[in-house]
């Protein structure tokens, strides 16, 4: 049976580390977090995703996963470790990736398959990454073979498109691309599409990349729309009716761990890229347009609340990771006012969350920042009586749109790209 050591054990890594180990595969999850570690011994999800716990009981039945701090040798090594961004330098920070590379070189053996599944900049492998793996003195393509295959799967519906996405599978050499691509067929539906490691590198950044530029797109069109005072959302569904026209939704900014960072990973080497860096420019600067309509409603309030409805970086998941929500609270502290956060999914942030209705209470404007499900349903008569001035920002426009008969609610919203 084939043994795969996975190094880093998060969003991506543990995901995948189950899949194989449900389809044939000998798994070993090495992670330097006591806690993911401790917390997987006792056979739990150290974060949500939805059907992974249930997979992570069934491998625990079959026992064709372990959970461990020490890497160890195996037939194959996939690493998943984290790849941020630097913002001084402007570049993606590869120190987990290195260290997890130096990990995997003392236990290098001749015929091994080393797996690089974070995204990365373009050349990494072929550059940084076989240098490293070197070191053990074994030589590439020769003695060890090296592969790039970048995740696609999307945050909260992770494990159907692990299963369901086609997959680029980028090899240093043909030996490196079959290996790879016979360990994916264990589990993976979608097509697998063969090239170098770098396109590979390069395919995955280009993908976020045309989201990112799209969405920034999507932005400036929202600010103009409020120029011509029309509403953007109308404009972009109907706009979308065209054949070949696919407007993103405008919004209070990008967040996560991929959309927000990864452009930054193309452009690093580059001298020419002003679009792409006037995209991430665009988008995040939306705080402070989302704040600039705030201050619009409650200018002559004294002493503003401000309730902000969601805090995860997109709708339904609990990650905040780079959430836009930061930069548009601390910049609303900044302004003076009293800040109360409701989000319905996450429990860890670094300002307290609390209930809707003791964050509703007393605030002079709710500003909505993440489209989550729930926002659609909320009955905002009942809310807004209980506030101290009706004024709504809904930056995703996912509030209901109607007030209930029989209720009169002067709330003032306000969708972004509509004044
Ligand atoms: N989250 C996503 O949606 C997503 C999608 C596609 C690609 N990616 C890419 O996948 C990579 C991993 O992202 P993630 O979201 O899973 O990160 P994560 O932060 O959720 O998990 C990474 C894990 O790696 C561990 N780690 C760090 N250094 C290690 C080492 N040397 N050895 C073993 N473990 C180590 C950390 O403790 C952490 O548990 C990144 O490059 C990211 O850009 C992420
Ligand atoms: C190309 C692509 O699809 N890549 C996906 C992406 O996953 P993600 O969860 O980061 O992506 P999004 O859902 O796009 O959200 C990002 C942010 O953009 C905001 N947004 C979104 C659409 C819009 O029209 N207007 C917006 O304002 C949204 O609110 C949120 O803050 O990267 C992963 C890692 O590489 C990939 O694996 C995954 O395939």
């Amino acid at each position: 049976m084939t043994k795969i050591c996975v190094l880093g054990l998060g969003y991506i890594g543990l995901p995948t580390a189950l899949l194989f180990a449900n389809n044939g595969i000998d798994v070993v999850g090495v992670d330097i977090n006591e806690r993911v570690i401790n917390t997987l011994k006792g056979c739990s999800m150290p974060f949500e995703e939805k059907g992974f716990q249930e997979l992570l009981e069934e491998v625990c039945k079959k026992e064709s996963f372990r959970a461990s701090m020490k890497v160890e040798e195996a037939d194959v090594f996939l690493v998943a470790v984290p790849t941020p961004f630097d913002a001084e330098l402007r570049m993606a920070d590869l120190k987990y990736v290195v260290s997890a590379c130096e990990m995997i070189t003392t236990c290098l053996k001749k015929g091994n398959l080393v797996i690089i599944e974070s995204t990365i900049p373009p050349k990494t492998c072929e550059k940084r990454i076989r240098r490293i793996l070197e070191q053990s003195g074994l030589k590439s393509s020769r003695d060890f073979y090296i592969s790039h295959c970048p995740e696609r799967a999307i945050p909260g519906n992770t494990l159907d498109e692990m299963v369901n996405n086609d997959r680029v599978i980028g090899g240093l050499d043909e030996k490196a691309i079959e290996l790879t691509r016979d360990l994916y067929l264990s589990f993976v539906k979608g097509n697998l599409y063969l090239t170098t490691s770098t396109t590979a590198e390069m395919i995955k950044l280009m993908e976020n990349t045309y989201r990112d530029v799209n969405i920034a797109l999507a932005n400036e069109l929202g600010m103009l729309a409020e120029d011509y005072n029309i509403n953007i959302w109308e404009a972009i569904e109907i706009a979308n009716k065209h054949p070949r026209v696919n407007i993103h939704k405008p919004g209070p900014g990008v967040g996560g761990h991929c959309i927000a960072i990864d452009p930054w990973f193309l452009t690093e080497n580059a001298n020419n890229s002003s679009l792409i860096t006037l995209a991430r420019n665009i988008n995040d600067s939306m705080p402070i347009h989302v704040l600039k309509k705030v201050k619009e409603l409650v200018n002559g309030i004294e002493n503003p609340v401000i309730t902000v409805f969601g805090v995860a970086y997109k709708g339904d998941i609990a990650d905040t990771r780079a959430t836009p929500a930061i930069k548009f609270i601390k910049l609303a502290e900044k302004e003076g006012y009293s800040i109360k956060i409701y989000d319905p999914f996450v429990r860890e942030f670094e300002y307290p969350i609390i209930g809707l209705e003791e964050a509703v209470e007393g605030s002079d404007c709710i500003v909505v920042l993440t489209d989550h499900t729930e926002f659609q349903e909320m009955d905002l008569d009942i809310l807004c009586q209980r506030m101290r001035n009706r004024n709504i920002v809904d930056s995703k426009n996912i509030l209901p749109k109607q007030s209930k008969p029989g209720f009169k609610c002067n709330r003032n919203v306000v969708l972004l790209g509509k004044t």
